[in-house]
């Protein structure tokens, strides 16, 4: 329960900051440059992320998967914000499907 808490935390404070990002001088922050490019690069660098924890998970170096998954975790985020959705909606929607089974949800389509 603590560690989840703990992890929510963490993304709200990330999410925030990638927010500030928004209008911050691009020379500054890598999140401002990534969000100058637009939210297609945005996505596309997201893209880029998830394909290397792919990569670590299929190795099962969990060490690297570890860190490849914060970074897929940021450029999920950085993604969100260039597209101007909140990421309490998208914990909103998770929260919703908690009582319910992954084949529930799937057979209800
Ligand atoms: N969590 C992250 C984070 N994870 C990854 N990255 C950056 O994301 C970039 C990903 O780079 P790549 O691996 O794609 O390497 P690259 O050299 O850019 O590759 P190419 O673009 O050349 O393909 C690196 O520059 C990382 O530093 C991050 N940059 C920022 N954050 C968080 O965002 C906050 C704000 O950062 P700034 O906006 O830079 O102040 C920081 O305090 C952190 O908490």
């Amino acid at each position: 329960m603590t560690r989840s808490i703990t992890a929510s935390a963490t993304l709200d404070a990330l999410y925030a900051t990638i927010l500030t990002r928004k209008d911050a001088d691009p020379a500054s922050s890598w999140t401002a440059q990534l969000l100058a490019k637009g939210p297609e690069k945005c996505a596309e660098k997201f893209g880029e992320e998830a394909i290397e924890a792919i990569i670590e998970a299929v190795k099962d170096d969990k060490a690297a998967l570890t860190s490849e998954a914060a970074d897929v975790l940021y450029h999920l985020l950085v993604m969100l914000a260039a597209r101007d959705v909140p990421l309490s909606d998208v914990m909103e929607v998770l929260a919703k499907r908690q009582s319910t089974s992954g084949i529930a949800e799937k057979a209800s389509r």
